[in-house]
């Protein structure tokens, strides 16, 4: 039966994990055993053992005996494979949405525009592919320059659990495009759908080994990240793990992308439309649970229209229909699992406490549904009577939890919006062009929302200033991070010599 027609409770997975030299593997060495759970039930989908230093060094082995073929093919042949892959993945669109689904916990009416600009993003770097070229300099004397885009060689990347196909894609289809091999280690909650991507490259015609998974936890991270022969490391994933990575790149003098997190801020005129506004917050906040990093969840709200917005936003949020993810009609599913269900409401309650108002949400939910009693479900919350110094307004709470202040003049909103030691996202919802342009212009983030929030078109580079990182992923300009520039001098003429 295909895995789209699976339902909640069911899915098991007794094939091995680790991915290397075009097949499925166990590791061959192995340090401690984690489990991954379905958040929805409770329940475990897989066991799986993490991989050590010899297993390791098999993938990065392997990854450098196919980038020896894949760098020395033409941009146009390597166009033709990932653009084979992006038609695969979106024939399985609904398979891949559904383990996503079934191992993240997100519903599966988000999780299949997770696949979408997964997909999506194969295209657009299939795309730039045969179009990546260097440059001719004419030099005096007929003497002349040129420039080559090579790649770096093997690449690592490290993923999150809130997105872990689209990850695992918005990394590796740039590395590939740009003739790079990678080795890349899923989050140990969700290690499950990009072996679905390892096999789809496969089935599409790219050299075995060219792209390989490890799994495990920080240990294999680290094995990963200090390996000589690897080139580049790409990692999303908090801040504290971020400045690790960086440190041991630095050893190495490797060069990081950091795709980190936020506490960005969603800035509402009154001027703007509060419909759309609303729908704004909401889909700023309650997105996967909560559990994404560019997520507006300072949302400042001009005083003559705070009650009214917050109304149409409660209302709003009210109607999320929590509970089975695999269900068409549920728009909200279970966190990732019962610690961070448990810290996230922990942060509600200390928002309580330092003086914040509850005006919906916040509690633990259980469905209906026997299957579902032991899932970490939770009800979004909305807070209000925020205060810039409170916990829930300084912290990234990564959970569906949305904290309301108010403001009354632009130079001050952007003061506040600004103070904050993140800088990943941020919004504006007004109706005066010359307003909205002229804020996000102040606005210290790396990417910016006029009147929509948390669309992720692949066309556009994402990423983030301050400690929310560096680099970018999507967009033309995330070549540039993976690729380096040969230059080339050519005498036509008789060498000059000082001596
Ligand atoms: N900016 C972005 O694009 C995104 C950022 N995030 C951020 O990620 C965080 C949540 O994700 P988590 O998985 O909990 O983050 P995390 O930092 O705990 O883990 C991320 C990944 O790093 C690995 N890792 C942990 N310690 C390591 C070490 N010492 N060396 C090498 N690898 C190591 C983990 O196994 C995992 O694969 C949030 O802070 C969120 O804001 C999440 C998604 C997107």
């Amino acid at each position: 039966a295909p895995i789209a027609a699976m339902s909640t409770g069911t899915f098991v997975v007794s094939q091995p994990l680790n991915y290397r030299g075009g097949a499925r593997v166990e590791p061959v060495d192995a340090s401690g055993t984690e489990k991954a759970f379905e958040p929805a039930t409770g329940r475990v989908i897989a066991t799986f053992t993490c991989s050590g230093e010899k297993e390791v060094n098999l993938a990065v082995q392997d990854a450098k005996a196919a980038f020896k073929i894949w760098s020395k093919k033409s941009g146009m042949e390597r166009c033709r494979i990932l653009l084979e892959a992006a038609r695969i993945i979106r024939e399985r669109r609904d398979d891949i949405a559904t383990v996503e689904t079934i191992n993240n916990g997100k519903s599966i009416f988000e999780a299949r525009w997770d696949i979408d600009t997964s997909w999506q993003c194969l295209e657009y770097y299939a795309g730039l592919a045969g179009s990546m070229a260097g440059e001719h300099i004419q030099l005096p004397g007929g003497s002349f320059g040129y420039t080559r885009r090579e790649p770096l060689g093997v690449c690592v990347g490290i993923g999150a659990w809130n997105y872990p196909f689209q990850i695992a894609c918005w990394k590796s289809a740039p590395a590939l495009a740009c003739g790079n091999a990678m080795v890349f280690k899923p989050s140990p909650f969700t290690p499950v759908s990009v072996l679905l991507l390892a096999e789809i490259y496969t089935e599409a015609g790219v050299p075995p080994g060219l792209f390989n998974v490890v799994q495990g936890g920080a240990a294999t991270g680290q094995l990963l990240c200090q390996h000589r022969d690897v080139a580049k490391v790409s990692f999303t994933g908090s801040v504290p793990t971020g400045s690790k990575i960086m440190e041991m790149s630095a050893k190495g003098i490797k060069p990081v992308t950091l795709e980190l997190g936020g506490k960005s801020p969603l800035i509402i005129f009154s001027d703007c439309d509060l419909k759309n506004a609303a729908k704004g917050a909401l889909m700023a906040n309650f997105l996967t649970q909560g559990e994404v990093c560019c997520n507006g969840t300072r949302v400042f709200v001009q005083k003559d229209i705070l009650d009214q917005f917050t109304e149409e936003v409660v209302k709003q949020t009210q109607r999320i229909k929590i509970g089975d993810p695999l269900l068409e009609d549920t728009r909200m599913g279970p966190l990732i699992n019962r610690p961070h269900l448990e810290r996230v409401l922990g942060f509600v309650k200390v928002a309580k406490e330092q003086g914040a108002k509850v005006l919906c949400g916040g509690d633990i939910f259980v469905p209906e549904d026997p299957k579902l009693k032991d899932g970490y479900y939770m009800t979004p919350c909305v807070l209000t009577n925020c205060r810039d110094d409170m916990t829930c307004v300084k912290e990234e709470i990564f959970g569906p939890v949305m904290s309301i202040l108010s403001f009354d003049t632009e130079a001050e909103v952007l003061e506040r919006a600004n103070d904050t030691t993140f800088g990943l996202a941020a919004g504006v919802f007004t109706r005066d062009i010359q307003r909205a342009h002229r804020v996000v212009a102040e606005l210290q983030a790396g990417m910016c929302f006029i009147n929509n929030y948390n669309v992720s078109p692949v066309e556009l580079p994402f990423g983030g200033y301050k400690k929310s990182g560096f680099g970018r992923e999507n967009g033309r300009v995330t070549i540039e991070y993976y690729s380096q520039l040969k230059t080339v001098c050519v005498e036509m003429g008789d060498v000059e010599s000082a001596f």
